[in-house]
């Protein structure tokens, strides 16, 4: 039976985890197909009820499960421990013990959305890319280091890549541009960054074995300044750590809410980790306000890339369009004609409409 670890965390995640395992044990009940799903501590709880953020009992766990399903991390609770003790820090330690280096970030814009963002009609209606973000090197991962000089604290964070870090990705980049549209956008900031320069080398030696695709580099400000002006000339984007943490929240706001992207991050080892990538969200806590889509969405994509159930991924997707083209929105997406529901209200909307379908 395939294994599942939830890890709710903190914030918004254990209100938002609640409603996508719901959404897990729908498909079990429709499908037949079953799952063992165990939940575990991560973050700001795993902190406060054993000192680790991340525990030797979860990592463990993660390890030996087919997919791991994270709702958050973090929050004002913990944000004055130091870096390598705080809730986030749990965050990075599974992506790099998992060695979860490829992300996968899609962005869709929903019809039914549209009015609900700022953006114009003619810009967000019919986008659909994917943001391939680097996940376990660069600047989060490089060395670091705090002393003290005569000009007071001088402090480092060093972002380092290998040629074999940078090939692997872009490498994906290019397999999975093929099976779309066939065009993948490398950014960079190559005008400043050594990194970035060895980046653009190894994506130019990479782009000779994939001929058919439209290959072009993009510096990472015109990027961000590209994705609000003209979002449709994208397909896939293929970028390193912190640059892909940027633009997706950025491209995020393409959807009408960061509480509507999903994501998948794969790696070299057989189990894969699905997370919105939206945080913790410390101001919406607890009052049933949170947007649970995201969350559905990941598993959604958990069911795809983890258990090749294409047919019952669909189906999650389907349902979720179902609910928001018959108006119901949580409060981030509200317009003055949608139906506010609360989070589990969207949660028992989505199971209803995969039970219709
Ligand atoms: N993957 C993760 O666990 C993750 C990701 C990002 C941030 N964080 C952590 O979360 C904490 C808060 O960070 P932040 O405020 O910068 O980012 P955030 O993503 O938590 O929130 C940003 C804004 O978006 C809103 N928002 C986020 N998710 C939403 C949802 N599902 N539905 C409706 N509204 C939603 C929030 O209310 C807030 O106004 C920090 O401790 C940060 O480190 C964790
Ligand atoms: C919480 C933080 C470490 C994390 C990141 O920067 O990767 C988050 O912003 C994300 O996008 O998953
Ligand atoms: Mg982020």
């Amino acid at each position: 039976m395939p294994k599942i670890a939830v890890l709710p965390g903190d914030g918004i995640g254990p209100e938002i985890v609640a409603e996508a395992v719901k959404v897990l044990k729908t498909i079990e009940e429709i499908s037949g197909v079953h799952f063992e799903i165990d939940e575990y501590l991560v973050g700001g709880v795993a902190i406060d009820e054993t000192g680790n953020p991340l525990p030797a009992e979860t990592l463990e766990a993660c390890l030996e499960s087919d997919a791991v399903l994270l709702g958050a991390v973090g929050g004002p609770k913990w944000d004055d421990l130091p870096g390598n003790l705080r809730p986030e820090k749990a965050l990075l330690g599974l992506r790099k013990e998992l060695q979860l280096f490829s992300n996968l970030r899609p962005v869709k814009t929903y019809d039914s959305l549209i009015s609900a963002s700022t953006l114009k009609p003619e810009v967000i209606q019919g986008v659909d890319l994917l943001v391939i973000r680097e996940l376990t090197g660069g600047i989060y991962f490089g060395e670091k280091s705090t002393e003290i000089t005569e000009n007071g604290i001088k402090v480092t964070d060093s972002l380092t890549y290998t040629e074999k870090e940078i090939e692997r990705i872009v490498r994906l980049g290019f397999e999975t541009a093929m099976k779309r549209r066939k065009k993948l956008t490398s950014v960079d900031k190559a005008n400043v960054l050594e990194s970035s320069r060895v980046w653009r080398k190894v994506v130019e030696k990479v782009a000779a074995d994939y001929p058919e695709v439209e290959l072009s580099h993009m510096l990472v400000d015109n990027c961000a300044m590209q994705l609000v002006r003209y979002p449709k000339q994208f397909d896939v984007i293929v970028t390193e750590n912190m640059f892909g943490d940027i633009l997706s929240d950025e491209a995020a706001m393409l959807t009408g809410s960061i509480g509507m992207l999903p994501s998948a991050s794969i790696g070299t080892e057989k189990v894969a980790m699905y997370e919105p990538i939206h945080g913790s969200a410390p101001d919406i806590a607890g009052q049933g306000l949170a947007n649970p889509l995201a969350t559905i969405l990941s598993v959604a994509m958990m069911l795809k890339y983890s258990f090749n159930l294409n047919q019952e991924s669909e189906q999650i997707e389907q349902a979720v369009q179902k609910v928001l083209d018959a108006g119901y929105r949580t409060k981030d997406l509200a317009t003055t004609e949608s139906k506010i529901v609360s989070t589990k209200e969207m949660g028992e909307l989505v199971i209803q409409a995969m039970k219709d379908e």
